[in-house]
Order: C-alpha cells, then structure tokens, then sequence
C-alpha cells in the first residue's frame, strides 16, 4: 500500500466486534445471554471478522453452557463452530465448573488440566532467562509472521479464516495484538533491516490478515483533563528515608527542591499544575545527574515517579537549547526517543510528556501496535521532538522513513531491564545501529527500571557511556514497602472460591487480579461475572481497542476488578488500586514485584494477595522469602519452610538471575543481605573486568 492510501484505510465506520465490560447484568439470566449473543455476534460480523475469543466468549454465553462445564482445550478446538457450540448448548453457566464442586475436586479434562497443558504455561512456568529469548520468541514470533518477518501484528485472530491457530497459538503461532508468550509488545525479524517487511507489507500491507484499523480516541485537550492527577498517599514523606546509593564517578549532587533545578518557568508551572510540590528520591537524584548530560541507570521501586525522572530533565534541556517548534515534514526528526515494551504503558508516558510540555513547542507524539499504521504515520509529520513508542511500532516507522534519527539527543528505555532482555534486547540493539542513530558518545542514554537483575546490568553496557551512573533507591528489585504483601497457600482447585470469598470482602475497591495465561484471563473474568462481579480483562489477545476500553472501564471504576496477564504488569499507573491478587503466580520474582506495584503508589498504601500453589509455586519460595522480608512483611513459616527445602545454594532471586544486585553491578558480586543468601553463593559472579 502506498503512503498515499492511509487516509482511505481509516475512513470506514468501525463496529465493535468485542466485549467491552464483563457486566454483570448482562449475564444474569439466560435472556439476558440471548441478548448479548445477537447483539454482540451481528456487530462483529460487520465488523473486521469475528475474533477467535469472540467466538469463545460469546458461544460460553450464548449457549449458556458453564465456563467450567468442559475445557478450554475443548471449547478451542470447537471454535471453528461459529458462536454456538463452543461450550455446547443449554447447560448453566455455572453448571459444573464454577457452582458445583465436582470440577474443583479433580475434573482432570477440565479447564485448570488444559491450563496446565497451555503452552503458553509451559513456556513461563520454570522459564529460564535464555528460554525466555529463545522459545516464546521462536515459537510465537518466529511464527506468526511467517513470509513477513515483521508482518502484520494481528494475523491469526481475526477473521474467520484465520481462527485455527488461537488453539495452537504459542506452539504454532498467532499474535494478535502483537504479544509474545510473555504478553508483550512483539518485535521481531532477524537480520538487517528486517523491520522493513512489516513496514512494507504487514500492518499496512495485506499479507496477513485484516489490516489493522484501530484510530485510538485522541485524548482530551483541556486543562483540567491533562493536568488531573491524583493525590499523593500517607507515605509519600517516608520516601526522605530510602537509602539511595549513587555509583559512577563524579556524580552530581542531588537537589531537594524543584527550584534548585532551575528549570524554567513553564516547566515549573506546569510541575505545579500536576500537583507536586516535593521530589520524590529518584527524581533528587537523576534529575541533576540527566540535566548534567550523564548517561543514567536508575533503579527505583514502583510507583515512585520514576517518569517524571527522566522527562523534566530532558523536557528542561529542550527548552534550554531552543527546540525549533514542530512543523509538518515527511521525514520527522525527533530529538527524544523513549521506548517501553507494552501500548498502554507507552500511552501513559506520552500522557505524562504532554503535561510536562504543556505550553512549549515541545510536541510529544506516541505511536503503538494494534492501532493503524496510517494513524502513526499522520501523528508524527504533523511534527515530533519526542516519540513514545513501542519497539515493534518504532522500527516500522523507521523503515517508512518517517523518522529520521539523526537529531537524536536522549533515548530512554522505561523498564529498561525489560526492554534489554532476550526478548526485546536484539530489537533495542538493532534500534542503536540503525543508519543514523547516533553513537552512545553522542547521545544521552537514560535507563530505568524498578528492577534490574545482574546480566541485564551487563548488558545495559552496550547502551551507555562507560561512565554512566547508577542510582539505586532503595534495594534494587525490591517490593514497595507501602504494599502490605500477604501469601497464602492455595491449591489450583480452589483458588477460585478463594478470589471470590476475596473480592466480596473487598468490595467495590479496585483490584487488579493476574493470572498466568490469556486464556485463563478470559475464563476467570467470565466466571467472576457469573457471581456477578463487575469484570473486565487485559491480556494480549484483546483487540487494541478492547484492551483500552478494559482499562478505561477499571480506572473509572464502572468495572472494579480487573483480570489482567503480565502485559498490565509494569508501569501502569492507576489511581485507587487498592488490591493487587496474584491468582497466579507469575514465574519470575521481578514480575511479581512489578505486579504488586499497581497498588501503594507515590506514598499510597496497597494490598496484595498472593495464591502460592506448592505443586507450581516452590520455586518462587526463596525469592518471595527474600522479598518480603527485605520490604519488611511478615513471613509466613509455611513458607519459609518450603523455601528451606527447595535450598538452592546460590539463589539469586530470580530465574533469571539476580533481581537483588545489592546496586551496581559495576562495583563487583552483589551482596546480598538475607541470611541463607549471600553474595559468595552468587551463581553468576560478576566479570568486573569488562566495565573497566
Ligand atoms: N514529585 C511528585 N509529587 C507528586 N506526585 C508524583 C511525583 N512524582 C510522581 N508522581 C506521581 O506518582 C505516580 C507514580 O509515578 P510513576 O508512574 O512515574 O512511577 P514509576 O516509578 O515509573 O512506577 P513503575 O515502576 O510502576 O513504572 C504518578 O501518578 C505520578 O504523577
């Protein structure tokens, strides 16, 4: 397709084709399931095809067969049977699985045998750090742009035609919505300039599938809207005793005040307007360290304003150097790049840049998968000097042209131990050596996570200037303290009763709930639904547009509980959750440490509960013991137990590798301050000799 076609691609009326909210009156009675059935299977059928798990949702309603009543396994294969069938026809919702025991009590064909059976299960349970770049990159990428190394981001789940892979979708390959096992941004190809297939022939191309014609409603433009912002918690003054260590040479010192920045005006103003008035530990420090043109890796737990961080600097310095204001041109030249692995995570940056530049002519711009291409594209040459984008979406506009890198000044990496890992780190090196990006010498490149496990701080290497800084607040990787963490043992059978027993306690406060799988994701939010317990769902098989709706219908509370995969796990920042339950463990520490970070941010206070499952959860004993003992919770002894018995010498806190570098691993072995663990058992000591 060429350039010129973008505007036709939008232009159609777009039907929804999706589940928007999980509400519970829509499921209460079998009429009311007629009903959503016929509303719901005509509109996507005018739509861009009826998506696989429209297909699933819709049949488990329309039939009124229990969600429980068979396997996911089952319903899949049957879902090349259109809306009806793929549950069976005329059982009860609740029929087996959710309202009669017999399933909890060891229905092995049912739904909790074939989420064990799930690849994608298979693929994160004991994941290994190098399986995490090897077999969900192979299996789910590898795959599902085959003939287009970087094609279209949404082959396999829409369309009818295309329905067959949801059932194989980590063995064989899909990807909607552009996630990998891991529920994240997918980025892929090998070789040079292999981004150039999907810029030529896949989210704008017709090789696979529909193309993608989701426009995102373009936020609000007033005040009030841009600068709303909630209000910091009980805790926020507690933050002044974090111990921050500050490693590298020559280090700035850090300020205590906004003013002592000396930023200018507008940027004050605009400080003011978003309502902070004091820095938060991170920002004391890597503000004076960024505004000194020092490259930065910054570890600071969740919710802490790590964005802020690195934004008001770079947004200071483009004042200060005169940005010439954003005019339309073909080839945009942004001076800032920042990149971070999910959509709504990168939306959320994008958001908070533009409160910041508010009245410069500073112009943020933020481009992400499962939307048009053509959208994008017409974002940025109205002008750019920021670009928040996905990695996927970032490298397709790169090989369009429509970037040009030439001017880059500062390029950011939010969760950077994320973006640096197996998955993303090949696309982020291919990012570095793109014809034009200018050498580490000549950039300034800013890293920042609430974890960093040790290997990725090696690999960080390759990104910085050899004499960057590292900003430790706190313990590296660990748990934010204003998040009171409580582990309980539960079996797979009965985390269900369990999270309902939970959330009737809880109420109507928001919460988000993890679980492992997308699959799981959709049954869980369906079965709380069906106990009539206002739901939505994120997880990387929704439709771009969906997923925003699920979080536009959390964050105003119309649906309380959020059931969400990893993909919601870093960075999202929203006001009032006041619960994070991990229904599932995820498989690494550093995840769960992210994940409880959606509660008890900026001094707020939060709860998470977690389901330790000793048949799958063992593993995760060590570091959990770890974890909670360094953000000071109570232990449970079940659990130090296990975590006695499952000893491995040389723990290191994470499957993949050491979230709890003491700080900068530049200085040598971690060391680690909980009995049983210390640095001299550290698996993978650190080579000192190649960061001199
Ligand atoms: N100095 C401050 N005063 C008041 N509020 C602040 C301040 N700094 C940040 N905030 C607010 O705190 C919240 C959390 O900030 P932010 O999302 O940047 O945290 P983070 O450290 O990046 O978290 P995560 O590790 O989960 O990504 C945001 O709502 C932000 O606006």
């Amino acid at each position: 397709m060429g350039d010129e076609d973008w505007e036709a691609e939008i232009i159609k009326p777009h039907v929804s084709s999706y589940v928007p909210v999980f509400e519970k009156d829509k499921y209460s009675s079998g009429a009311n399931g007629d009903t959503f059935n016929r509303t719901s299977a005509s509109s996507s059928e005018m739509d861009d095809g009826p998506t696989r798990r429209d297909h699933f949702m819709r049949s488990g309603f329309a039939s009124g067969r229990s969600l429980g009543n068979r396997d996911a396994g089952e319903s899949n294969k049957r879902e090349n049977t259109p809306t009806v069938g793929g549950f069976g026809v005329g059982k009860g919702f609740g029929n087996r699985g959710f309202s009669n025991n017999k399933f909890e009590e060891g229905d092995s064909s049912g739904f909790w045998k074939e989420s064990n059976n799930d690849c994608e299960d298979n693929q994160t349970r004991n994941r290994g750090f190098s399986k995490r770049g090897g077999n969900e990159y192979d299996q789910d990428e590898g795959t599902q742009r085959a003939g287009s190394l970087f094609g279209s981001r949404r082959p396999a789940l829409s369309g009818a035609g295309n329905g067959d892979t949801y059932q194989s979708r980590s063995g064989s390959g899909s990807g909607r919505g552009g996630y990998k096992g891991l529920n994240e941004e997918v980025i892929t190809g090998s070789g040079k300039n292999s981004w150039k297939s999907e810029a030529e022939g896949g989210e704008s191309g017709d090789i696979q599938g529909p193309k993608v014609t989701y426009i995102p409603p373009p936020p609000p433009e007033d005040e009030d809207s841009i600068f709303a912002h909630y209000q910091t918690g009980i805790n926020f003054d507690k933050y002044d005793t974090i111990l921050v260590e500050v490693s590298g040479h020559d280090a700035p010192p850090a300020i205590l005040t906004f003013e002592e920045a000396n930023l200018c005006q507008t940027l004050n103003n605009n400080i003011a307007k978003a309502g902070y008035t004091k820095l938060t530990p991170v920002q004391k420090y890597s503000i004076p360290i960024i505004l000194a043109g020092r490259d930065l890796m910054a570890c600071a737990q969740t919710g802490s304003g790590k964005t802020a961080a690195f934004l008001l600097p770079i947004l200071a310095h483009m004042m200060r150097d005169g940005i010439t204001a954003s005019r339309f041109k073909e080839l945009q030249e942004p001076e800032c790049i920042i990149v971070a692995p999910t959509r709504e995570l990168i939306n959320q940056i994008y958001l908070e840049a533009r409160k910041f530049s508010f009245g410069t002519c500073v112009r943020a711009v933020v481009i992400y998968g499962g939307t048009q291409l053509g959208h994008s594209i017409r974002q940025i040459v109205q002008g750019c000097n920021i670009l928040c984008a996905t990695p996927g979406r970032l490298m397709d506009i790169i090989g369009k042209e429509k970037i040009g890198l030439k001017q880059v000044k500062y390029l950011v990496l939010d969760e950077a131990d994320r973006m640096l890992d197996m998955g993303f780190g090949p696309e982020m090196k291919k990012l570095i050596s793109c014809p034009g990006m200018p050498s580490k010498e000549q950039r300034q490149t800013l890293l920042f996570s609430a974890t960093f496990p040790e290997e990725i701080q090696r690999l960080a290497g390759e990104f910085l200037k050899s004499n960057y800084l590292f900003v430790a607040v706190g313990q590296v990787g660990g748990a934010c303290r204003d998040v009171q963490q409580t582990i309980l043992q539960v079996g797979q059978y009965s985390k269900r009763e369990k999270l309902v027993e939970i959330l009737r306690n809880i109420g109507d406060e928001r919460t988000m709930v993890f679980v492992e799988t997308k699959k799981k994701a959709d049954f869980i939010a369906t079965f709380l639904c069906q106990e009539k317990i206002s739901t939505t769902s994120i997880h990387g098989d929704r439709e771009q547009r969906e997923r925003e709706q699920a979080l536009g219908d959390f964050r105003c509370g119309k649906c309380p509980v959020l059931v969400a995969t990893s993909v919601a796990a870093r960075g999202l920042d929203i006001e009032n959750v006041q619960h994070v339950i991990n229904f599932d463990l995820p498989s690494a520490i550093d995840e769960y440490v992210h994940r409880i970070g959606r509660t008890g941010r900026c001094g707020n206070t939060g709860r998470a509960i977690s389901f330790f499952d000793p048949e799958s959860d063992n593993h995760l004993a060590q570091p959990l013991v770890k974890v909670l003992s360094d953000a000071q919770q109570d232990v449970p002894a079940w659990l130090e137990e296990i975590a006695f018995s499952t000893y491995v010498p040389g723990f290191s806190g994470s499957t993949r590798g050491n979230v709890f570098a003491s700080v900068d691993t530049r200085k040598g072995k971690s060391t680690l301050n909980t009995a049983g663990f210390s640095s001299s058992q550290s698996p993978n000591p650190v080579d000192d000799e190649s960061w001199d």
